[in-house]
């Protein structure tokens, strides 16, 4: 088992509505180095709350009540440069604009974030230490450590890539404000390659967003997100605004990603059947609390907490006949050929133990 890249302990969140929404209630986990951990639950039940919590990107009226997320650095001593300003665009959704340090009042709405203003550079590092505790830093210091060690993909980030700058100068951004010794040529070079590594073609540089697809532009996102090649990335539907088939594509490119360059991944999306595919744990969330947590392969044959069982129920494509996709085999299990969500399971065995055709779990 990995060590852990991030713990979250009793992490807490409200919104400071009449009446009072207790949006993240005592959330604890530990994400590890290396792995996707999905985070499943239906809408409303806290997801991008907690994902924004954790890097500090929330504004009034949310509040953290309560927790900490401390960030565990495999790089304490290779802090993100100093950096002079940059101007030609802002690393998108990852960087927020200048915020208080305050460990209790979040900060940035999802829904803004995206759009956020052009960042200033960061202008000092994190604290040479292994375990930051997020919530401890600076303004400055999580300028420099989002994007850099922790970065974010969020649902319609493509939104956000600045229409009149070319994608070269967007990205190249990154590096002029992260990594101001890189030489022109070096940063060239890497953009290209980035943008390969998420299948587009690098003279895809010269273009500009509108000349790119959806699908291109949320990769570019992605591209730009492993840029500084970040610990931990989070994505929250990283690809909502895409057609199914894209959407598909775009994760399971993640999931290979990850694989080549190892980093941890927090991702959030509606489509269960893939978080079970491409995630090695997942969290189940209700109401503000992850009421489980468990492998992937667990909590597909074998969830223990009701909720997971009706969330597992209310895919069709789970418990159906259709689709086939494979995530191995079973060991000594009734099903022979792997779970098929998309699909029936080989051997007639549904999510919980029921049988294929059983009526959905009643968790009521
Ligand atoms: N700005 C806000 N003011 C008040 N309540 C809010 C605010 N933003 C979110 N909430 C509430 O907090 C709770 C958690 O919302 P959140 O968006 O984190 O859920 P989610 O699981 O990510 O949902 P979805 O899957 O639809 O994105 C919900 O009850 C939501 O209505």
């Amino acid at each position: 088992m990995s060590r852990p890249v991030l713990t979250v302990e009793n992490f807490g969140v409200d919104y400071l509505v009449d009446p009072v929404v207790h949006a993240v209630r005592d959330v604890s986990f530990t994400l590890r180095r290396g792995e996707i951990l999905g985070l499943a639950g239906e809408s409303g039940c806290g997801k991008s709350t907690l994902a924004y919590g954790i890097v500090r990107l929330l504004k009034p009226p949310a509040v953290i009540t309560s927790g900490r997320a401390l960030f565990h650095d495999a790089r304490p001593d290779a802090s993100p440069s100093a950096a002079s300003p940059s101007s030609a665009s802002r690393p998108p959704a990852a960087s927020p604009p200048a915020s208080p340090s305050s460990a209790s009042s979040a900060l940035v709405s999802p829904s803004s974030a995206s759009s956020a203003p052009a960042s200033p550079s960061p202008a000092s590092p994190l604290p040479a230490s292994r375990d930051v505790d997020w919530g401890e830093l600076s303004a400055e210091e999580l300028r420099a450590a989002r994007w850099d060690r922790i970065s974010m993909v969020f649902q319609g980030a493509m939104n956000s890539l600045n229409p009149v700058v070319s994608i070269r100068d967007q990205f190249e951004d990154v590096f002029v404000t992260h990594r101001p010794r890189m030489s022109r040529d070096e940063r060239r070079r890497r953009c290209g390659d980035l943008l390969e590594r998420v299948g587009v073609d690098r003279t895809r540089l010269r273009s500009y967003p509108h000349e790119l697809s959806g699908g291109m532009r949320q990769r570019v996102m992605i591209a730009m997100a492993m840029a500084l090649e970040p610990q931990i990335m989070i994505m929250d539907e990283p690809t909502t605004a895409l057609d199914v088939v894209v959407q598909r594509d775009i994760l399971r490119e993640i999931s290979r990603l990850r694989d080549e360059l190892g980093f941890a991944v927090i991702l959030i999306t509606h489509d269960l059947p893939l978080l079970l595919e491409i995630s090695d744990r997942i969290a189940v969330m209700r109401h503000g609390e992850i009421v489980e947590l468990g492998d992937a392969e667990q909590i597909y044959r074998t969830p223990r907490h009701q909720y997971t069982r009706k969330l597992l129920a209310s895919f069709p494509s789970l418990t159906g006949t259709r689709g086939a996709f494979v995530r191995g085999a079973v060991p000594g299990g009734a099903v022979s050929g792997g779970v098929v969500p998309g699909g029936a399971v080989p051997g007639g065995v549904v999510p919980g133990g029921a049988v294929s055709g059983d009526a959905p779990v009643d968790a009521s």
